[in-house]
């Protein structure tokens, strides 16, 4: 099984949701951004690390939410754990995704999410108002 970390950033009541590129697995999925989880490393590093890397920002962990372990048809189980998080700075620079957009909670179930996401995207949207 793969571990993988993603980002719930929130500000200004949004959350931001990235879309996977058409280059990418999952092509033109909406995902929130994180990445797999390296030898030696905490969860916590690893998110910093990956959304650094991804999108040029600096982030601010404030809460591990619950995990999902989904199997994809291709036979990769991946482990996805979310955690909510703040900016610490707010210049993005897409490395990797082809957009991003910030969205309100009731906004959430109108994007193509990654089968791993919705139920992330469905806790979030039941537990934050
Ligand atoms: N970062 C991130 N990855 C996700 C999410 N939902 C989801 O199914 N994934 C999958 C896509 C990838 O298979 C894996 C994350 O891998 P990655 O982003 O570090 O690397 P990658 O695209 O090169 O992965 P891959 O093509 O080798 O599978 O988890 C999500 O919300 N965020």
């Amino acid at each position: 099984m793969i571990q993988v970390t993603c980002a719930l950033i929130e500000s200004k009541q949004r959350v931001l949701c990235a879309q996977r590129s058409a280059k990418m697995s999952l092509p033109l999925k909406w995902e929130f951004p994180g990445g797999k989880l390296e030898k030696g490393e905490t969860l916590e590093d690893c998110l910093k690390r990956e959304i650094k890397e991804e999108l040029g920002l600096n982030i601010k962990i404030l809460e591990r939410l619950p995990s999902n372990t989904h199997k994809y048809s291709d036979k990769k189980i991946i482990e996805l754990i979310p955690f909510r998080c703040s900016l610490q700075t707010s210049e993005i620079d897409l490395k990797e995704h082809s957009r991003i957009e910030w969205a309100g909670v009731s906004q959430l179930e109108s994007f193509d999410w990654a089968e791993a996401d919705i139920p992330i995207v469905q806790h979030y949207i039941q537990n934050f108002k």
